[in-house]
């Protein structure tokens, strides 16, 4: 097999048995599917396939993965498997990260740089083949990718071949989407799986799969085990739990155990710590977020622990809210949880729900990402490709978004300077478009070069993109400090919210030449620290590229009262779809843009300034609005009402109509910027509990509406069958 390593079961995989018919179908056609189970070898082999074959003499062959982790350690493998090193013949580009060469053939990079690539040449013209890999988790950025794509060869591109790859997706349906392409179905896996349901749901899922994990430990033949969980704080909670039992273990009644987390904000090199092998005479347990359910292959697992929960965001246009609830999985996860074991051995899955929900209750797939996100940046990135043709509000997607989402996201464009009047893209869309960052963000950094505080600017949005950076909630650091040793002060913010914070916090660690012993003493997290300055220097090299002021984009450690004032003024740029007002006698507050939402403030934003009578600032911009166990605004910074007048009248003067290029109207869908200028006066009320009530119910009305419009999708494909 080529010059690269030779491992037996590498040829026995079932893809390789069907290279002559893959080799021939691809020949013969611009688009096809292939659904293969998981594990028979799509990710790793069909692109050494098409290599061998000589399709990379024509272009480089691309393998999109929607995670980051999974597209660093594929190309890891491959690069292993063809005896290659890593970032020369195979390489890897995810964003903030290129890893490849002029000499690169294959490549795996995420479905968000596959996209951000098409911006700078939308003809894809050095790629020879795409493989979408992974369809089945319907991101965004594969559902766009899928569209595009379609549109491209539909032009005919002679160059570019398209092949569409999954373990559970509907390939007739995706064939039908490109007219009919060829379907090639591939059987079997190498090693099988057991899969085992609890009799009953438990009461408590998270007792239940410690319990499962603790009785695999002490009774299963050696294997590692992967348990799923849905967060972060889960994950960090199960293994506190794991690390006691297992301590109280009689000594000698089971091998030791080594305890490793994997969830998206763990930084790369603690991620690769999974795929290090296990020290013999010892199991590793692995406590996974679903970053690990697709295209993973963790050698040495065995055993896979799966609850049936995910964490899901789910984003309500009529409201402005995301939701982060925990809801069950979709039976194509579970199959793909349950196919990370299997793939070095054979296998055991202990599904913690009974067969007859799997069957029942779990939904077939799960729910489109484009279906329940807000589309503002895709809509932005779509106009910015200025396609002749392309109608953004009837482009052709697989699974079409709701008018009510694209029309939200078209407002909020507007709001932001990203479109005009008629629905076009300006030129500051355009920049902003090609910035690798959410259209607020990027909006508010081009008014921060304008404005001359382009490096403060940077910091917040190196800052903003970690997820945290303190080891705990804040609100929490402040009640807990002696356990955490927190020995000095962080800045506050001067009153003026998170933004500022950020800033001066960055500031002082720039000035302690970023030292670990700094980030230590203030309870903060030096890799996220890290991150964030790796962030901001990758997003200076970007603005150095697109003006001129390079010399206001490093680090300032100085930034004076003024400075914060013009930063907030530049933030209010970006942020003008993410404006609240204070009511009137108290502390709670009103969305300006979405109509009349009541929200309050998250308590881990640092402590605002208030006024004699204990009032908080009268207005606020925020990064993040989010329904928990109520409404909350995230990442809060205080403005002056001066600096938005303009943005009040647009919010008056908004006709959607014409936004989404169907002439002018004085009708309905004007009710909503009026309702904004109705809130402004009767800002007065109060904030009740009912009122927050009230929007959480229409948040999970939402949710339900979703499933519902998907369901009865299903229920058509299903009668028509
Ligand atoms: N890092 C690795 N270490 C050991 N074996 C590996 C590794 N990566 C892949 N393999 C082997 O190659 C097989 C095929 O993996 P590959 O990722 O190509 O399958 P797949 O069909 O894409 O699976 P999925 O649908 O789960 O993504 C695995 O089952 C395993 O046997």
């Amino acid at each position: 097999m080529g010059g690269g390593r030779e491992d037996a079961p590498r040829q026995q995989l079932p893809i390789n048995q069907f290279e002559d018919q893959i080799l021939k179908t691809v020949a013969s056609n611009s688009v096809m599917v292939i659904i293969g189970e998981t594990g028979s070898g799509k990710t790793t082999q069909l692109p050494q396939i098409l290599h061998r074959a000589g399709y990379s003499k024509k272009g480089i062959i691309a393998v999109t993965q929607p995670r980051r982790v999974a597209a660093v350690s594929v190309a890891r493998r491959v690069a292993y498997e063809m005896g290659v090193h890593l970032g020369e013949e195979v390489g890897y580009s995810i964003r903030f990260e290129d890893r490849t060469s002029s000499r690169t053939s294959l490549k795996y990079l995420t479905d968000g740089c596959l996209l951000r690539e098409c911006l700078l040449d939308p003809k894809l013209s050095q790629y020879a083949i795409i493989i979408l890999d992974e369809a089945h988790e319907r991101t965004l950025n594969t559902d766009i990718l899928l569209g595009l794509l379609k549109c491209l060869l539909r032009k005919g591109e002679p160059h570019l071949k398209l092949v569409i790859t999954s373990a559970t997706l509907d390939g007739q349906r995706i064939s039908k989407f490109f007219n009919a392409c060829p379907v090639l179905t591939i059987p079997g896996k190498l090693f099988p799986v057991q899969i085992l349901y609890s009799t009953e749901r438990p009461v408590s899922c998270f007792e239940s799969a410690i319990e499962t994990a603790i009785e695999i430990h002490v009774r299963e033949p050696p294997g590692d085990i992967l348990l799923f969980m849905t967060g972060q704080e889960e994950i960090e909670k199960a293994i506190s739990k794991l690390e006691e039992k297992i301590k109280d273990l009689e000594e000698g009644v089971c091998m030791d155990a080594i305890l490793l987390p994997l969830h998206a904000s763990l930084p790369p090199e603690l991620q690769a710590r999974v795929f290090d092998l296990s020290p013999s005479n010892c199991r590793r347990i692995i406590v996974a977020t679903n970053v690990a359910e697709t295209s993973l292959t963790v050698d040495g697992v065995v055993y896979v622990i799966d609850p049936g929960f995910v964490k899901q965001r789910h984003y309500n246009p009529s409201t402005g809210m995301d939701s982060l609830s925990v809801v069950q999985i979709s039976r194509v996860q579970a199959i793909q949880r349950a196919g990370r074991a299997g793939r070095t051995c054979p296998g055991k899955c202990y599904r913690l729900y009974p067969s007859s929900v799997y069957e029942h209750e779990f939904l077939p797939e799960t729910i489109p990402e484009i279906q329940r996100t807000s589309l503002a940046g895709t809509v932005l990135y779509l106009k910015s490709l200025e396609l002749p043709d392309l109608d953004v509000l009837d482009f052709d997607f697989l699974d079409q978004p709701s008018r009510e989402l694209l029309e939200d996201a078209l407002r909020q464009l507007h709001i932001i300077e990203g479109i005009d009047n008629d629905g076009n893209i300006t030129n500051l869309g355009k920049q902003m478009a090609e910035l690798p960052l959410e259209p607020s963000l990027a909006r508010a950094l081009l008014a921060a070069e304008e404005m001359g505080c382009l490096s403060q600017a940077l910091t917040v949005a190196g800052m903003l993109s970690c997820e945290s950076i303190f080891h705990h909630n804040p609100s929490k650091t402040r009640t807990t400090k002696q356990k955490i040793e927190v020995k000095y002060e962080l800045p506050t913010g001067n009153g003026m919210g998170d933004h500022v914070q950020l800033l001066q916090i960055y500031e002082e660690w720039c000035q302690s030449n970023y030292s670990l012993d700094w980030c230590n003493n203030r309870g903060l997290q030096r890799r996220s620290m890290k991150y964030a300055k790796d962030v901001r220097d990758q997003l200076a090299m970007i603005m150095k590229d697109k003006c001129e002021s390079l010399k206001y984009s490093r680090v300032r450690m100085d930034s004076t009262v003024e400075d914060f004032r013009t930063l907030r003024k530049s933030l209010c740029k970006g942020f003008a779809n993410r404006l609240a007002h204070r009511m009137t006698n108290h502390n709670g507050y009103r969305i300006l843009c979405h109509q009349s939402q009541l929200v309050q403030i998250h308590p881990s934003v640092c402590p605002l300034e208030v006024d004699a009578d204990g009032l908080l600032p009268e207005w606020v911009l925020y990064h993040e609005l989010i329904a928990t166990s109520r409404p909350y605004i995230r990442k809060v910074c205080v403005v002056d009402g001066n600096w938005i007048k303009s943005v009040l009248v647009e919010l008056e003067t908004i006709d959607i109509y014409r936004l989404s290029g169907k002439g002018s109207n004085q009708g309905s869908d004007q009710v909503s910027s009026l309702q904004c200028r109705a809130n402004l006066e009767t800002a007065n009320c109060t904030q009740s509990e009912e009122g927050s009530l009230s929007i959480m119910q229409e948040q999970s009305k939402s949710i339900d509406a979703a499933r519902a419009r998907f369901l009865a999708r299903k229920k058509i494909k299903t009668s028509q069958k």
